[in-house]
C-alpha cells in the first residue's frame, strides 16, 4: 500500500480546502489535498458561481420590461432557457482552470482524487494510500439537506446540485425554503419567465425584518408567490405540495432550499477523536478540533456558511499550522449579502441584535437611497441603509439596495478596523455615488449635536460678532 509522509494533509477541495492548500505550499510547506468530487467544491460547481450567473441573466431579462422610466419601451424578453443554462455553465468553465487539479500539481501539492476517511488520529485512508501528516484540515463543507418531508422521495427534489443543470423552463417552480438560496432562485426563475411560489418557513430568517420586507414586498411584486409561516407538510407526485395549515400548492417542478447538512458522514472521525455535532467540527475560535493535530474550515466548521468566510478561515490556520503562530477566527466584522435585487447585505450586529447588547447606548440611524443622486439617476431609490453606532463607532449596518453588498465593503473595514465614523464623514467620497448614503449616514450620527445644539448657534454668533 502507498503510503505519503506530508505537513499538511487537506481534505476538500472547495473554497476553504484550496484556498489552505495554496497558500501553505507557496510557503515551502508539503501538501496534500483530497477531493472526492469536482475542484472547486460547491461555490464554483453548484453554488455562488452558477447562481450569479444565473442571477445576471435574469437581470438582464428584467431590464429589457423595465425601460419605460427611461423613455425606452419595454419589450416582453423571448428566453431561451437552455441558452441561458450554457451561459452559467460557461461561466463556470472559465473560472474553473483557476481551481483545476493541474494548477495545483503545478504549485507544488500532491492531488489525490477519492474519498478521504481517518484510519487514526494521525492517518488518513484514500483508495489504497495512506497518508500520514503533521497537521490535517478537513473542508468538506456541507450538502443540501433534504427535510424529511413525507413523500419527498416520490418526486423529482431539485437542488442546487441539479437544478443548474434542469435545461428545461419549469412552468411553475415550488421552492421550499425562504432562505438565501430560495428567495435568489425565486427572483431568478420569476424574471426568466417562470411562475414561482416559495413556500418560505420563514422567510429571510437570517437578515434584519425592516431590510429583507423590502426584498420580499420587491419580489411579490414582480410576481413570486411568497408563503410565510407555514411548512411544507407532505409531497405527492404530480408535485402536489401539501402545507402545514392544510393548503395546497402544485407546480411542475420542486426546487428544497431548506438549510444545508455538514459533509462529515464519510470521514470516521471518531477514529480520530475529532469530536463533532450534526452543525459541524467542534473547534474552538482558533478552528482546531478536539484533536491537536485536525483543523476545520469552512462550512464543516458549523458557522457562518460563506465563500468568504471559508477563505478567511484559511487566512486562520495557515498562521497556526505553517508558522506556528496563534491565531483566532472572529466573527463580528464579517459580511455577507443575498444577491437579489435590490441586494441585502449586513456586516456586524443587526438593530435588534444591538438593542439587545448595547440597551440605550445604540443610536440607529437611517438613510434612505431615495435621497441620493446616483440612485436617482439610476431609478434605483428603493433602499435604506440602517447604521447602528455605539460610541461613535459603527457595530452593524444592514443595507438593502442596489449593490448593497459592494457598499458594505467600506462598513466590513469600519467595523473590523474599529474605525470610527468621524473617520468616514472626514473621507471625500466621488459625486454622484451610491456610496454618499454611507457618508451621509455616518454624518447623521453627528448633524443633531452640530445643527440643533443651542451652545453652538450660540458660539457661532460670539464668532461672527468678532471676526473681521
Ligand atoms: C446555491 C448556493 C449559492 C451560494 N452563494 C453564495 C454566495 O453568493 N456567496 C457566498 O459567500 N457563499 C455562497 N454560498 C455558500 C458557499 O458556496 C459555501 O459557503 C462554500 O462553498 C463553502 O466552502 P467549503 O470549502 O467549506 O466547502 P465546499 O465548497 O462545499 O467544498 C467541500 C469539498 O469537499 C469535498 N469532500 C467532502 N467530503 C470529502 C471527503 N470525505 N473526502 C474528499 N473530499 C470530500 C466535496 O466534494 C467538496 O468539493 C452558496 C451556496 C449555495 C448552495
Ligand atoms: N448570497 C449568499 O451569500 C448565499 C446564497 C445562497 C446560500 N448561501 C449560504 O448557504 C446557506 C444555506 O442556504 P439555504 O437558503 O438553504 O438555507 P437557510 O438555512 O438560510 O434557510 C432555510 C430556509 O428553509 C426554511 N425551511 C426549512 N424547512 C422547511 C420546510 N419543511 N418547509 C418550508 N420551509 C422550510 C427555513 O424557514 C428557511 O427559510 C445560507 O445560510 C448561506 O450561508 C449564501
Amino acid at each position: 500500500m502507498p503510503r505519503i509522509e506530508t505537513d499538511i494533509c487537506v481534505i476538500g477541495g472547495g473554497s476553504g480546502g484550496l484556498s489552505v492548500a495554496a497558500g501553505a505550499v507557496q510557503m515551502g510547506a508539503r501538501v496534500v489535498l483530497i477531493e472526492a468530487g469536482e475542484m472547486g467544491g460547491d461555490c464554483l460547481n453548484a453554488g455562488c458561481v452558477p447562481s450569479k450567473a444565473l442571477i445576471a441573466a435574469a437581470k438582464h431579462a428584467q431590464a429589457m420590461r423595465s425601460g419605460a422610466g427611461f423613455g425606452i419601451a419595454p419589450v416582453e424578453p423571448e428566453i431561451d432557457f437552455s441558452a441561458v443554462k450554457d451561459h452559467v455553465f460557461r461561466v463556470i468553465e472559465t473560472i474553473a482552470p483557476i481551481d483545476s487539479q493541474e494548477r495545483f500539481e503545478k504549485l507544488g501539492v500532491t492531488v489525490l482524487r477519492d474519498w478521504a476517511r481517518f484510519t487514526s488520529p494521525e492517518e488518513v485512508q484514500v483508495g489504497e494510500t495512506t497518508i500520514r501528516a503533521r497537521r490535517f484540515v478537513i473542508a468538506t463543507g456541507s450538502r443540501p439537506a433534504l427535510p424529511p418531508i413525507p413523500g419527498i422521495d416520490s418526486v423529482t427534489a431539485h437542488t442546487n446540485e441539479t437544478i443548474f443543470a434542469l435545461r428545461e423552463k419549469p412552468e411553475h417552480l415550488v421552492i421550499i425554503g425562504g432562505g438565501p438560496i430560495g428567495m435568489e432562485m425565486a427572483q431568478a426563475h420569476q424574471r426568466l419567465g417562470c411562475r414561482v411560489t416559495v413556500i418560505a418557513g420563514k422567510a429571510l430568517p437570517k437578515d434584519d425584518p425592516e431590510t429583507a420586507a423590502i426584498v420580499l414586498a420587491r419580489l411579490r411584486a414582480e410576481g413570486v408567490e411568497i408563503i410565510e409561516g407555514v411548512h411544507a407538510a407532505s409531497v405527492a407526485p404530480g408535485l402536489s405540495v401539501t402545507l402545514d395549515d392544510g393548503r395546497q400548492v402544485t407546480g411542475s417542478h420542486l426546487l428544497v432550499a431548506a438549510g444545508r447538512k455538514v459533509a462529515l458522514d464519510r470521514l470516521n472521525l471518531e477514529a480520530a477523536g475529532v469530536a463533532f455535532t450534526d452543525k459541524g467540527v467542534t473547534v474552538g475560535d482558533d478552528l482546531r478540533s478536539t484533536n491537536r493535530r485536525v483543523y476545520a474550515v469552512g462550512d464543516a466548521a458549523g458557522g457562518m456558511q460563506f465563500t468568504h468566510v471559508a477563505g478567511y478561515h484559511a487566512g486562520v490556520v495557515i498562521r497556526s499550522i505553517v508558522f506556528g503562530l496563534p491565531s483566532k477566527a472572529k466573527t463580528a466584522h464579517i459580511p455577507w449579502t443575498t444577491y437579489t435585487e435590490p441586494e441585502l447585505a449586513q456586516v456586524g450586529l443587526t438593530e435588534a441584535q444591538a438593542r439587545e447588547a448595547h440597551g440605550d447606548r445604540l443610536t440607529v440611524l437611517r438613510q434612505p437611497f431615495h435621497d441620493n443622486d446616483r440612485a436617482q439617476t439610476e431609478d434605483q431609490t428603493e433602499g435604506l441603509l440602517k447604521l447602528m453606532v455605539v460610541g461613535g463607532r459603527p457595530v452593524g449596518v444592514s443595507i438593502v439596495g442596489a449593490h448593497a453588498g459592494e457598499l458594505i465593503g467600506l462598513w466590513a473595514l469600519a467595523i473590523s478596523a474599529r474605525i470610527k465614523l468621524s473617520a468616514l464623514t472626514g473621507a471625500v467620497l466621488p459625486y454622484p455615488t451610491l456610496n454618499e448614503v454611507s457618508k451621509r449616514a455616518a454624518g447623521a450620527y453627528f448633524s443633531p449635536k452640530l445643527f440643533d445644539n443651542p451652545m453652538v448657534k450660540h458660539v457661532v454668533r460670539l464668532i461672527q460678532r468678532f471676526l473681521p
